[in-house]
């Protein structure tokens, strides 16, 4: 995949339907704020008034390590990664529960760990790109031909989910050091330069003053290092990012591209939907924002792709955690398109054109 062809817009018609029938609900006009109009997107995005149920939401994390995180960028050692991978097969990591609490299927896959992982089902290992991505700040994360190969395995994963029956697609992230990464692709995104890393770089898994200023000499260095490549959205992620923020990219634009909506989560998602956006232009229509991570860079890229979060919970964990959240808040919307009665079966109490 190099710039892929614009996304087709999600169902207008439905969309205009959906909002009429959200006009005549029994419910004073507006009442369902918010809700009313995840049942509108997601009418649209279903091509279908009322919207179905989402019986099958699935989750993926693409999971990856990052050279720049034995250079002071993270509050933990890189070795985490791999043990993380090795707890979402076991079920216990935080996005597990919530994803077991909300009925959402994970998957997890290893796109570029530092390590064998072995002993874990092969599956997980399917789409692996290489051991490691490259430190951004010294040299490229990737090779041209691994960028390629990451964004045609992301694209692939959605499409066998949505083939397999998935209804909704979330994004997911694991990778020690990936919040300066994702950071660097949403300064490239917006056309930030090196002299504007302060704008982009937050305190990731809460990293002190000390570790904050390393990493913005580590953003600026990488996009200094970067230069006019980052006008372009796939060097973008040969230079500034890694195998699996690439596949991320690719299961965004995928699944834009089989219709399906995605449920974004935090940083890591949000920087991948904001250059799927610029890859694919019109992704970003298929795509709705489950929260707001504490992470500047993630509030630059959503109002890049002017979605609005719908929960803001001060989360900062990943591993799509913050879109698992969001899940029963599309349920809800769809309850309510569904199941509520309209005015006019109230008989004629209210004016038409109340
Ligand atoms: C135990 C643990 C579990 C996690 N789950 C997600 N992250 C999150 O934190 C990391 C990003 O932050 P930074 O750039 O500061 O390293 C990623 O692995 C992300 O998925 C975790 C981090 C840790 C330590
Ligand atoms: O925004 C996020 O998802 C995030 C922030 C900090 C650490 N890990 C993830």
């Amino acid at each position: 995949m190099t710039a892929s062809l614009p996304v087709p817009a999600p169902h207008a018609p439905s969309a205009r339907a959906a909002a009429e029938r959200l006009a005549g609900l029994a419910v004073p006009a507006g009442a369902l704020g918010r809700l009313g109009e995840l049942g509108t997107w997601l009418s649209a995005v279903q091509g279908q008034v009322p919207p179905r149920p989402l019986d099958d939401v699935r989750l993926v994390i693409f999971a990856g390590d990052h050279g720049v995180a034995r250079h002071g960028v993270s509050a933990y050692p890189p070795e985490i990664t791999a043990a993380m991978v090795r707890t979402f097969v076991a079920g216990r990591a935080g996005v597990n529960a919530l994803a077991g609490a909300h009925g959402v299927r994970v998957r997890v896959l290893d796109l570029g760990v530092d390590d064998d992982l072995d002993g874990l089902p092969p599956e997980v290992g399917e789409h692996k790109v290489r051991r490691g991505s490259g430190a951004i700040h010294l040299e490229d994360a990737l090779t041209a031909a691994e960028t390629a190969q990451a964004l045609a395995a992301g694209r692939r994963v959605a499409e066998r989910e949505v083939a397999d029956g998935a209804q909704l697609l979330l994004s997911g992230d694991m990778g020690i050091g990936n919040t300066t990464p994702a950071a660097a692709l949403v300064a490239a995104g917006l056309g930030l330069g090196a002299g504007d890393v302060a704008e982009v770089a937050g305190r990731g898994t809460g990293v002190d003053d000390a570790g904050l200023a390393r990493k913005r000499e580590v953003l600026g260095a990488a996009l200094e290092r970067a230069g006019e490549r980052a006008a372009d959205p796939v060097e973008t992620l040969t230079a500034l990012g890694s195998a699996d923020l690439a596949a991320s990219v690719g299961y965004v634009v995928g699944a834009a591209e089989a219709g399906v909506p995605v449920l974004l989560d935090g940083l890591m998602s949000v920087a991948c939907a904001l250059t799927a956006e610029r890859i694919a232009p019109g992704t970003a229509a298929w795509c709705v924002a489950g929260h707001r991570s504490p992470e500047p860079a993630q509030t630059l890229a959503l109002a890049r792709l002017g979605l609005d979060p719908l929960l803001d919970l001060g989360m900062r964990l990943g591993e799509g955690s913050g879109a698992v959240a969001a899940v029963p808040l599309l349920r809800s919307a769809v309850a309510l398109l569904n199941d509520v009665a309209l005015l006019s079966d109230l008989g004629d109490l209210v004016p038409t054109d109340a």
